[in-house]
Order: structure tokens, then sequence, then C-alpha cells
């Protein structure tokens, strides 16, 4: 190397040939770098392969994991399935032994139960021919069983018409006997808990038996009673009524009727006839009701029966009277105090001439009527029961008929000539007739004014009868007033009997003036009325003396034969009747003069 300028140029050069390997150099690394990143990337995603790879190949071993759980699992079930059906093999081998035993069985059993069936065939074949010889005999026994009923039911029927008939003919008293249920106040001073209980006041002592018999059974006696009717406990009003009801229609024929109710305190006297209230609470009803009574129930039978008839030919009246201490009380008059007397006409007719008949048309008139005169009933409380009737109680319904009507004549304007007893020999009364009244005509009636003589008319009466309560005095506890008022009730209805046992035994004199019950009824109970007395019994110990006396009463009643009820004939005639009886009644008291 030269010294001075070439070394400097040299120097120049080699640091230009330096500046230049360095800058290739430079440029070799920044293309080394670019080669290393572009490395490093590759580097990146080969490793993302990497771990997708191994990720691939964990989930492959984990699926294999599980198939090799599952085949294992797969072998075991294998094994087990094989074991069944070796089992099943084993039972469908020994089921193939029984379903090929089974028919041999089933025909043997088969055959069994066909020779069993066939047997049943032969013993059904033989009952069915003795069921068809009995059902042959059952149906000839039940015909001729509905036959003998029904000719029972006739003959019974029969019976008791002809019974009736003669009664009828006799003028016998019917009696009918109603029962009543045991009620709390039988118990007396016992435990309501003993109650019909042996041994007890309230024991049943007397038994229905029939329709027509009952029994009165103590540790003492047995004693069986006959009437027209027993009516057991549980009858109701209405089927009570449906045996009194026949009466009635004859109340339009002309004859008197009188129903009566007759039995010890407590015994369903006031049920029996008016139904079941206090007498100052009864309110009449414009409608039936199912408790009612017979005085209700007859008043509109009655209206029924004058429905029927031509209008206007029928008129009614009623009064209402007790008998109260011996006395005789008009309980519609303002002055209910005042006494009031019987009357004996000159023909021995029985006339109450201050007592008030007001006229009436419906039941509802007739009923307010009566409550009028309840609400005056002398009532006091008495030991047996609380509300204790004290006086004897007639509703007196009279019906004043134009004749033609009962006599069953066709309505004519014309006048006409009529044989009044019915075509019966030796009567011969005539009476002739006109039209029906017009109003006027029977309100002037109504007042009493004497019909024009070519309308004859016919006052029946039908009188409704609730008698104050036999007692025996030591058991109703009274004392005072109210022992007065029991000694009344007590004799005049011993008064009573007196007059059925005269009655029954015929006797010349009939006491009926002993007592003003009696002289007051005196028309009813001598024959002059269809009486029907309906005894009210009760059926405990308690009673059994009073009820024994009860059913004595009606038995005397029934004995009593007072001859053919007389049948009300019109004004005009009766006039005539009544002279004719009245001559008669004089001939006969010459012989009897005490009647
Ligand atoms: N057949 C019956 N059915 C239901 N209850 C009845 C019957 N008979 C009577 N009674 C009841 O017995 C009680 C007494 O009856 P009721 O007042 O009619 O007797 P009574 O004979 O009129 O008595 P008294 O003479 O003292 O007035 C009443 O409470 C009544 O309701």
């Amino acid at each position: 190397m030269p010294l001075g300028l070439d070394r400097s140029n040299f120097f120049a050069e080699k640091v230009k040939t330096l500046e230049k390997s360095l800058r290739s150099r430079d440029e070799r690394v920044a293309g080394l770098e670019t080669e290393n990143a572009m490395l490093y990337l590759k580097l990146a995603q080969l490793r993302g392969h990497l771990q997708a790879s191994r990720n691939q190949a964990n989930a492959s071993e984990d699926a294999s994991d599980r198939h090799t759980v599952y085949r294992t699992h797969i072998m075991t079930r294998t094994g087990e399935m094989r074991r069944e059906v070796q089992t099943l093999k084993k039972e469908l081998s020994s089921v193939r032994g029984l379903a090929l035993e089974l028919p041999r069985q089933m025909e043997r059993s088969l055959q069994r139960a066909n020779n069993v069936l066939q047997h049943h065939d032969n013993v059904m074949q033989s009952h069915t021919s003795n069921i068809t010889v009995l059902a042959d005999q059952v149906g000839q026994m039940q015909l001729s069983l509905s036959e003998m009923t029904e000719r029972h039911a006739k003959e019974k029927k029969r019976r008791q018409e002809l019974h009736n008939v003669l009664m009828e003919l006799r003028g016998n008293i019917r009696v009918h006997c109603r029962l009543r249920p045991l009620m709390e106040f039988d118990c007396g001073n016992e435990d309501l808990a003993s109650l019909g209980r042996q041994g007890t006041k309230s024991e049943v002592v007397v038994h229905p038996v029939d329709d027509e018999n009952l029994c009165v059974r103590t540790h003492k006696q047995n004693k069986v009673f006959e009437y027209e009717r027993v009516y057991n406990p549980s009858e109701s009003q209405e089927m009570l009524f449906e045996e009194v009801q026949p009466m009635l229609t004859s109340l339009l024929d002309g004859y008197n009727i009188c129903i009566m109710a007759y039995g010890q305190t407590g015994s369903g006297k006031t049920h029996t006839m008016l139904g079941s209230h206090r007498d100052d609470e009864y309110s009449p009803s414009q409608d039936p009701h199912p408790d009612e009574g017979v005085i209700p129930r007859a008043t509109r039978e009655l209206f029924r029966l004058i429905e029927e008839k031509t209008p206007g030919s029928h008129a009614v009246e009623v009064s209402v009277v007790e008998i109260y201490n011996n006395d005789i009380r008009d309980l519609l008059s303002k002055d209910p105090n005042a006494k009031h007397d019987v009357v004996t006409g000159a023909d021995g007719s029985l006339n109450f001439p201050t007592i008030i008949c007001k006229p009436v048309d419906t039941v509802y008139n007739v009923m307010c009527l009566v409550q009028r005169g309840l609400r005056t009933r002398r009532e006091s409380a008495t030991m047996v029961h609380e509300h204790s009737s004290r006086s004897h109680l007639v509703v007196t319904l009279t019906v004043v008929s134009q004749a033609p009507s009962f006599f069953s004549l066709p309505r004519t304007t014309s006048t006409e000539t009529l044989n009044l007893d019915g075509g019966k020999k030796g009567r011969g009364a005539t009476l002739t007739h006109s039209q029906t009244w017009s109003g006027d005509q029977m309100a002037g009636m109504l007042q009493q004014t004497p019909p024009a003589p070519a309308t004859p008319t016919v006052r029946t009466k039908l009188q409704l009868v609730d008698l104050a309560g036999s007692e025996c005095v030591g058991m109703s506890g009274v004392k005072g007033v109210a022992l007065r008022e029991a000694s009344y009730i007590n004799k005049s209805l011993s008064a009573l009997a007196d007059v059925l046992g005269a009655l029954a035994e015929h006797r010349g004199h009939v006491p009926y003036r002993n007592a003003r019950l009696t002289h007051f009824l005196q028309d009813s109970i001598g024959g002059d009325a269809k009486l029907l007395v309906l005894l009210c019994v009760s059926p405990a110990q308690r009673y059994v003396t009073e009820s024994l006396q009860c059913l004595g009463f009606g038995q005397r009643a029934r004995q009593v034969q007072r001859g053919p009820t007389k049948r009300r004939l019109p004004s005009s005639v009766e006039k005539v009747e009544s002279a004719h009886s009245s001559q008669t009644r004089r001939a006969s008291s010459a012989s009897s003069p005490s009647r």
C-alpha cells in the first residue's frame, strides 16, 4: 500500500467497500428478519394445527374409551340375554308341553261340563214342568184370592150398607172411635224420656185391632170394644171425614144430622171437630187445610152439595152456642153472658127463639162466626192439658131448602101436585111448588118471614158438638171455680149417659130435662136426627179409667134404638103433620104421661 494519498484512497475505498458490504449485510439482515417473521408465522400456524390435532386425538381417545365401556356393557348384556334366552327356551319347552296337554285337559273338562249341563238340563226340565204346574196353581189361587178379596170387600160393603140400613131403620146411634197418638202430656209428671215405656203412666194400653175393633190391654184385663169404625192414631183428619161425609147428603134430603165428639179432657175432641189450635188463636182459612176438623170440612161439604142444586134454592144460617155451667149462652150475641132457654112448642117441637142465627153463604163466613164464638168460649187451664174446653160447644147450621130440590123433583115453573112421602102409602100429603127463590125472597126467608104458601120450605139442621171433657176431678187438679165447672161438666155428661140409658131400655120417661145439654140436644138424641158419636180416646195407661168409661158410653149409645129417623117435611105440610103428631102425642100421653 502507497503512502500518502494512496493510503487515504485506500481507506476511502475500503470504507466504501465496507459500507457496501454493510449495506448488503443490512439488506441481508432485513431479508433474514422478514424470513424469520415468516417462519414465526408459519410456526404459529403449525402450533395451531398441532393443538387442533391434539384436541382431535384427545376426543378420539375419549370416544375410544366410551366405545370400550359400551362394548363391555354390550358384552355383559349379550351374556345376560343369552342366559335369558336359555331360560326362555327352557320355559318354552315346558309351555309347549303344557300347550300340548291343555287341549286334552280342556276336552276332558268340557266333557265333564257337558255331562253336568245335561244333568242340569234334565233337572231344569223337570223343574220347569213343576214350576208351570205350580204357576198354574198359584195363578188359580191368586185368581180365587182376588175373587175372594173382591167378594169379601163386596160382602163387607153390603154388610156395612145393610148394617147402616138396619141402624137407620132401628134409629141406632152410630158410634165411631178415634184413638189419638201418644202426646207428651201423657207422661204427667214423669220424665219425658220414659214416654210410652212399659210400667209408666204413658204406657200404651189402648190398641186398635182393626177398623171396627179396639182393645184395652192392662195387667188386670183385656177388653175388646166394637164400633162402626175405629180410627187408629195414624189416620188423618181427611180419612176420618171420608167416613162422616156420606151422612151429610141426607141433610139436603130432609134429615137432621148431629155429630158429637165425646171423650175425656185432652183426648182430641177439639182436634177432631175443629183442628189443632188454641181456641183464641183459631183463624179461619179461605182454603181447605189438611189439619182442619169436622166442622170446617162438613161446612165445606154442605156448600158443595148446595152448589149442585138449583141456584137460589137453599139458604144457610149458623148459630154458635155454648152450654156452660148448665146455662145456654149465645156466643154470637153482644151479651154472651145472657142465659137462654129452650122453648117447647105446642106440637112438642123445641125452639130457641132468642138465639141468633146468622145467614151465611161461604165456609169462610161460617168459620169466622165460629172463631168469634170460640173467643168467648169458656176455657181455663187444668193440670191435664193447657187449653181445656170448659163448656160444650154446639155449632148449628140450619139449611132452609125449597121443598122440590130435596124431593128430587124436576125444576118447573108450573104448579104440580107432589106426593110428599116419596110413594109410601098412608101419608098422602100434597104440596105445590113454584119457581126458585129470588135473592130478596131468600133474604126475607132468612129473617124468618114465613114463605109464600106456594113455596114450601124445609128446615134441616146440622149440629156439630164439641163436648167439654169428662174428667176425673182428682186428676184434673182443679179447685174453686174450675171445680164447679168440672162438676157441671160431669153432671151434664152423666145426664147424657142417663138419657141414652133410658132410650136404650125404652123407658117411658127419658130425662132430657135433667141437664140443659140434653134438653138442648133432645131432638138430635131422641131420634129426630141421624146421630154420630165420635168417641175420642187417649192410648195411655194414665187415662185408662176415663178411656174405659168413654168406651162404655159408646157401647151404651150403640144399643139405643130410636126407630126410623124422621124426615123433615115442607113447612106447609109440617103443620098438617105436626097437628097429626100432636094428636097422636096427646093420645099417647094419656097412657104414658112422663115422656
Ligand atoms: N188425632 C190427633 N192427632 C194429633 N194430635 C192430636 C190428636 N188428637 C189430639 N191431639 C192433640 O192433643 C191435644 C189435646 O187435644 P184436644 O184439645 O183436641 O183435646 P180435647 O179432648 O178437646 O180436650 P178438652 O176437652 O179438655 O178441651 C192437642 O194438643 C191436640 O193437638
